[in-house]
Parts: structure tokens; sequence; C-alpha cells
């Protein structure tokens, strides 16, 4: 484990934090130790700023009770120090002790401190200091008015901690929020700013690392912690690379993919080529007979299984070649563009013992069917790969505001890993083992890139299954894979330029640079 993987939330921060202290750490030491990396982070960054940035290097110091100000007040000293024109904003009618004395001692320093917005100079920057994770309660009045006024100046604003206003666990607004341009994260990921509703106000986001005891998180959050951000530590430990020199195309997995209808073939394309780009060694995909043609001219390698259709040209039996079944195969995948009207066939693969991922349409169809009643019948690995819409159809009790938790308790129901697509994915197994993915890009909100991924994840399940692997780290890796090829494509292509048949021809790259 690596502290770039661990999340925490507020009171597992203040646990560890607190053996720290209780180690014999000082606070005021450690304060100092954190704002000085701020203050260096800040100015290495100020050279980059400088460019879009150049006049004059005033900054504000907005300044909360609690060592969220104390940080801010050490930066205020540091950056005054090296030169900045530093004012200090600070409305609050009493202070935490080691806060009060860094105040009183920017004070004696000659650093201007306003309490009034209105008599607030000018400036180029903000440091936002006012709370960090000790925000317990919805900002009201007068503070609530100071964050909205400094959010409709408009200028570059540095977080500490986390954007003040912003939940630690859930990444909720609290009554108003700071709109961050940057925020520097303090020793260990906060879980809050992992969470879909805190993108828009975190910014750029950085881990501060202050040296915080391995000994310490373990202590806390366990040998294993449950919550983590995926990181290429856990993708190469997952991808099934260096390949054995004697391996053959039937020691590398074969997957079925049971996808597409005549409305939708283009799916079945996408997931195909999602699926190719995982090195899968043999590669089924059972479609209506219609389009059959269509997969060949696309994917001339895969055995494309032309199936029996509805007159609507959806899948109405899975008609294998003979001597096979659904067992002949080391995982499924199923669901991109069948359709409703597909129902006895994402039946038939749910009543199997085939390791099996459900998407798109199949997973609509489990919701019709029930999805606890029906997912209850399985016995081995099943992956459920939702984006809002269709989770919300599977799991309508499940209230996915915390998507931590959302995924959590869907994993629990269905003893199925659950993928909660969205610009921070979520993945949970049944026993509450999550894996966040922290980076990803706009560009793969498009039609198409949710096939990718089913494709791509399907061919990696086949080639790992059978390996001492967990499933959840499976289906992260191909979460990572996925955002990481979406998100090279968005730097050479913008963020418009990333179709998903785009995306695919990505995905090799990326394992290119890891
Ligand atoms: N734990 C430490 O000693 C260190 C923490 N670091 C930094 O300090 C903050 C955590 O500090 P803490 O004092 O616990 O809380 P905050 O600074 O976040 O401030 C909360 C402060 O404000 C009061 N408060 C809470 N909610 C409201 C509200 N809605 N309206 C008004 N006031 C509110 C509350 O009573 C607290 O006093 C952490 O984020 C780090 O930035 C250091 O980095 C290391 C030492
Ligand atoms: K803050």
């Amino acid at each position: 484990m690596t502290k770039e993987q661990v999340i925490v939330t507020a009171a597992q921060m203040r646990d560890i934090e607190g053996r720290i202290f209780a180690a014999g750490m000082p606070v005021a030491a450690l304060m100092e130790k954190v704002a000085g990396l701020i203050s260096d982070s800040f100015a290495r960054r100020r050279q980059r700023l400088q460019a879009i940035i150049p006049q004059g290097q005033r900054v504000g110091i907005l300044v909360g009770p609690g060592h969220n100000g104390g940080d801010a007040l050490v930066v205020a000293r540091e950056l005054h120090f090296r030169g900045y024109q530093v004012w200090i904003y600070q409305p609050f009618p009493k202070l935490k002790e080691l806060t009060s004395q860094h105040f009183q001692y920017a004070q004696s320093l000659g650093i201007p401190c306003f309490q009034e917005l209105d008599k607030l100079p000018n400036c180029d920057f903000l440091i936002d200091g006012l709370f960090g994770f000790g925000l317990e309660r919805e900002i009201t009045d007068t503070f609530a008015a100071a964050i909205n006024y400094f959010n409709d100046w408009n200028k570059p604003i540095f977080s500490i901690d986390l954007p003040s206003g912003l939940h630690t666990d859930t990444g909720e607004v609290l009554g108003t929020a700071i709109r961050a341009t940057h925020t520097f994260c303090l020793g260990l990921w906060k879980q809050g700013l992992l969470q879909e509703q805190a993108l828009e106000y975190i910014g750029q986001a950085e881990l501060i690392d202050f040296d915080i005891p391995l000994a310490d998180i373990h202590a806390v959050l366990g040998e294993v912690p449950k919550i983590k951000r995926i990181t290429k530590t856990t993708v190469i430990q997952t991808l099934p690379l260096p390949r054995s020199p004697i391996t053959h195309k039937y020691k590398a997995g074969h997957l079925l993919l049971i996808c597409g209808s005549k409305r939708y073939a283009g799916g079945a394309i996408l997931t195909g080529l999602g699926a190719r780009a995982s090195g899968i060694g043999m590669l089924s995909i059972a479609v209506p007979e219609s389009i059959k043609p269509l997969l060949v001219s696309h994917l001339p390698e895969a055995l494309i299984i032309g199936c029996p259709e509805t007159e609507t040209g959806a899948i109405s039996n899975l008609e294998l070649p003979e001597k096979t079944d659904l067992s002949s195969f080391t995982a499924i995948a199923c669901g991109p563009g069948l359709t409703k009207d597909a129902t006895p066939i994402v039946e038939q693969v749910i009543n199997s013992e085939v390791p099996l991922i459900l998407d798109a349409d199949a997973l609509n169809i489990v919701a019709q069917l029930g999805t606890i009643s029906t997912l209850q019948k399985r016995q081995t690995t099943t992956v459920l790969t939702p984006h809002t819409g269709e989770f919300h159809r599977l799991f309508p009790d499940i209230n996915y505001t915390d998507r931590v938790k959302a995924v959590q308790t869907a994993a629990s129901q269905t003893g199925a890993v659950v993928l909660l697509k969205g610009a921070r994915t979520a993945i949970s197994n049944p026993q509450g083992v999550v894996w966040i993915n922290s980076e990803s890009t706009p560009a793969l909100a498009r039609g198409g890139s949710g096939d990718v991924l089913t494709g791509l994840m399907g061919g990696l399940l086949a080639q790992v299954v059978n390996k001492q692997v967990n499933i959840e780290d499976v289906v992260a890796t191909a979460a990572w894979w996925h955002s990481q090829a979406g998100i090279l494509a968005a730097a050479e292509r913008t963020e418009l330029g990333v179709d998903a048949f785009t995306l695919t021809q990505y995905l090799m790259r990326v394992l290119l640079d890891i």
C-alpha cells in the first residue's frame, strides 16, 4: 500500500494525527512542517502561475478559527518573508490557541489584517484556510457571505486541505463552499475529495505528504485499508503482464461477449474493440445473425456467432457452436446494445456458473426481473457496471450521493462487485472493499465509451479470473486503463475529440507508459 492509495474520513484523519501527537510530535511543529510544504509547493507553482498571472504577487489569506486557519497563517508568514504582498482576512471572534498565537505574530510583522470584506485590498491569489476537516456543520451568515464574496472575485484560490465548506467525507457542500483552483490535500486523501459532487469545487488536487508513519495509518485503517484510490501500483500487479514466453491463445482467456441488436450494431463493435485491446487470447461474440457480417468486418480475429433473432432484431436464442456451451468460456460480458427484448438470454447467463459482467440493457433487464432475487442465485463472480441511471433502476432505495456507501450497499445486497460509473468511478466488493478511480476526463462522457469499458473489462477478467486475483482489483484496473486512455486521447485531441472508436485506439498507448 502507498500513501497515494489511502483515503480517510475526518474521524480517521483525526485519529491518525492524534497518534502522531501522542507519540510526541508537537501540534505546532506539525503545523510548521505542513505549512512549510504548502509554501514550497505554492512557490514552485508560482513559477508556472507567473506565466498566467504576471502582475504582482499580492496574496489574500483567508483565516478560519481552527488549525486550518493556523496552517494559513504560517503560510502567510512564510510568503511574507519570501516577498509576497500578503494581507489577512480573519472575521472570527474566537480562535484556537495555536491559531491565535500565529495571528498575533502575523500582526506583529505588520501584515495587514481585516475583519470586514469591504475593506479588503485587491490581490492576485487567495489562500483558503477557513475550514479543513474540522468543519462540523453548515456554514451560515458572515462566513457564508464571505465565501460567496470570494467566489465572486474570480481570483485563483488555493485551498488548504479541503475547499472550505465541503464535507470531508461525502464531499457535500455545507451551505456554501469555496470554488478552489487548486487544493493542497494534507497528509492523506480525504474521502470527500473523491466524491463526484465535490469535483467542481476542488480544482486541481495535490497531496502534500507530511511523512505520516505507515504504522499510524495501519493502526487506524487496518493492515489493508478498505477504501483506496486506484493507482498504477494496483494496475501493474493486476495486468497479465509480462506474458509467459510459452503461453498460447487458449491460455490467454476465452471471452464470450453477448451484445448488439439490429438497432444497436455499433455497441457490439465497440464492445468487441474494447475486448480486443485487452489482449484476450480467444474472443467470441454472440450477436443477432443479421449483424454478423458487420462484426466480422470489424473484428476478423474474433469468432462471431450469428444467433436467431426476434422480429425486433434482438438475440432470441444463444446458438453456440457445436460441442460448446457457456462453460466453455472463462468469462462472459453481456449487455451493450442488447435491447430489453433479450431477457431470456440474460436469464440464461445469470443461471450459468461462468464469471459474468452485466452492463447496459442486461442491467435494465435484471432491474425488471428484480435485482436482488435474480442475482442472489449466483454463486460465482458477478460484476455490475451501471451508470447512475442504471444504478437507480437496479437499486431504487439506495441514495447515491455518497457513492462510496452506495456501491458498498449494492455490492453487499447482491453479492456482486459493483462499479458505479462517473467522473469518480467507485467500485465495491460484497465485503465493502472500495476502489475509487480518482483520475478521469469529461471526454469520456459520450455514447459508446461504456461499451468499450465492458469489452476491455471482460477481456481482462477472462485472462486473470483463474489466477489468484481479487475481482475488484481487475474491475478497478479496467476502469483505470479506460480513463487513462481517455485522458491521453483528450490531451492529443481535446475533450471533444474522444469518440468511443478513437478511445479504443488509445487503450494500448496507456500500457506503454506504465
Ligand atoms: N489536527 C491538527 O492539529 C492539525 C490539523 N491540521 C490542519 O487543521 C485542520 C483541522 O483543524 P481543526 O481545528 O480540527 O478544524 P478546522 O481548522 O477545519 O476548523 C474548524 C473550526 O471551525 C469551527 N467550525 C466548524 N464548523 C463551523 C461552521 N459551520 N461555522 C463556523 N465555525 C465552524 C470548529 O469549531 C473548528 O474550531 C486540518 O484541515 C488541517 O488544515 C494541520 O495540517 C496539522 C495539525
Ligand atoms: K480550507
